[in-house]
């Protein structure tokens, strides 16, 4: 991805990336009248969601009209373009990259045409065997015009000619993990989920029409009504008629619900896997509280996302949460920046101490992760700058450790702070006077019974599917 910081253009040769991407968002409305329209705008809504590309697909009178670009939303859709494209069914896309490069070619939705007409195609998630998939196609005889992934639901749908539900479940089965998909075809739009469920998925109701989405806030944003998620191996077919819904792949599998949506990615305003991030995050800071209490004047939220861990941590012990630090709305939510000067630069622009708050106090930094620690490396000098007398940091979920293959794009091994040091030593470099996380099991217990229905992997180690 190419950035700006100021007048410093940084091109992609020289980006250095600093923690977990976001993922994709996705968008689909069947029914709906000017649905491209409203799939933009739902577009806006998901935009924490991946920031790389944007594209909507319309369909009307079975011809399908897309148009996608690089960068945020509103410069994909800002001058109106796109906007007004024809039809009441649309599928909108915003993407991180995790398979294949940041180049239009891979921005989405992908579009094809087989022998059942065209299609259009919107993925979130990361076939964790894509590699192999595609070497597969490759040896086939197919032309491959992207180097995504997602090609792949495309490439198979036109290897068999797929036109039933039953074809199309076919393709899903040989997809395995992970993905929540949207395609649109001239005349019917298909919305479904893996079987191990890793990506969030919603079904809406928007007047006589439907709406799909990632993340509930999508609908809020246009006045959809949220009804239900999309289930974990649940196809959703909708037509003329309203929808069917069929099931595929081995409905047995254990849940794989990806964690880090709840502690970290999804706007805490949504509702994801049945629970709205922002209670849930504040059960974590309530945990950790439990776990790893500390003895200071105020609490200090790490903004954004460590907000609602650092209300619940607060109020757990009774002590008052305070905003010592503000964020700057116009650095992006994951900055880059070139070798450390120019990183250094950019954590200055984004978080600011409020100085009356922090002199002559024990301060404990709440945040919901800590990845690379970068965001925090600068944190704990500010704040002793400032006069605070003490600088505690909690995390409220476990050390993050291992790379993810469903969906989120992570930094490599070596960058992630968990797989190169213990916690003393984390301690240590992060210049804290302690730190502590919440364990694996406490995170767990947040869920309740689910608790062992979610993916853990980049923290435990522990995947379910295996390269
Ligand atoms: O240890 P690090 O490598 O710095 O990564 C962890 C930080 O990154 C995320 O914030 P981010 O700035 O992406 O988004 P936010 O503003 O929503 O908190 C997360 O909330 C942590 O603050
Ligand atoms: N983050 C995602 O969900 C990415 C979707 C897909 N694997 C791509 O790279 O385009
Ligand atoms: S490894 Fe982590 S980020 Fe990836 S799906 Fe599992 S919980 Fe989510
Ligand atoms: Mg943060």
């Amino acid at each position: 991805m190419n950035n700006s910081f100021g007048n410093i253009f940084i091109p992609d040769t020289l980006t250095y990336d600093d923690k977990a991407h976001d993922e994709c968002g996705i968008v689909g409305l069947y029914g709906v009248k000017d649905a491209a329209q409203h799939a933009s705008l739902a577009l806006h809504a998901l935009q924490h969601r991946g920031q790389e590309s944007a594209g909507v697909a319309s369909a009307s009178d079975g011809q399908i009209f897309i148009h996608r670009g690089m960068g945020l939303v509103s410069s994909v859709f800002g001058n109106g373009e796109g906007r007004n494209m024809a039809g009441n069914s649309a599928i909108g896309h915003v993407r991180y990259s995790t398979a294949g490069s940041s180049t239009i070619a891979n921005a989405q939705p992908l579009i094809g045409y087989y022998s059942e007409g065209q299609v259009a195609l919107a993925h979130n998630g990361n076939l964790y065997h894509g590699e192999k998939l595609r070497e597969k196609l490759l040896l086939s005889g197919a032309f491959l015009q992207t180097t995504s992934d997602s090609e792949f639901f495309l490439q198979l749908l036109a290897q068999k000619q797929a036109s039933s539900d039953e074809d199309i479940a076919s393709v899903f089965e040989q997809a395995e993990a992970a993905f929540a998909v949207v395609l649109l075809f001239g005349n019917k739009m298909i919305a479904a989920r893996d079987p191990w469920g890793y990506r969030p998925l919603v079904l809406g109701r928007m007047g006589d029409g439907y709406v799909v989405a990632s993340e509930t806030c999508a609908f809020d944003q246009i006045g959809a009504i949220f009804e239900r998620e999309v289930e974990p191996g649940e196809m959703l077919t909708f037509t003329a008629g309203g929808y069917r819904s069929t099931y595929f792949g081995d409905r047995t599998v254990r849940q794989q619900r990806c964690l880090l949506e709840l502690i970290y990615f999804a706007r805490p305003d949504s509702t994801v896997f049945g629970h709205t991030p922002h209670v849930f995050r504040r059960q974590t800071g309530h945990m950790l509280a439990k776990e790893k209490p500390v003895d200071v004047d105020i609490v200090v939220a790490i903004p954004d996302s460590g907000f609602s861990a650092a209300m619940g941590f607060a109020e757990e012990l009774g002590i008052t949460l305070d905003r010592g630090l503000i964020r700057n709305h116009y650095i992006g939510r994951s900055f880059i920046a070139p070798g450390q000067g120019a990183r250094a630069a950019a954590v200055r622009m984004k978080h600011n101490v409020v100085k009356e708050v922090v002199r002559g106090k024990r301060v404990c930094l709440v945040d919901d992760s800590l990845i690379r620690g970068t965001t925090t490396a600068a944190l704990g000098k500010e704040l002793r700058d400032a006069g605070a007398t003490e600088v505690h940091l909690r995390i409220a979920c476990p050390p993050v450790q291992y790379p993810c293959y469903f969906g989120v794009d992570f930094p490599h091994y070596e960058e992630l702070l968990a797989y190169q040091h213990t916690i003393e030593e984390i301690r240590s470099i992060l210049n804290m006077d302690s730190l502590g996380y919440l364990s694996l099991e406490g995170m767990r217990a947040c869920l309740g019974d689910e608790g062992m229905q979610y993916c853990t992997g980049c923290w435990s180690g522990e995947y379910l599917q295996k390269n």
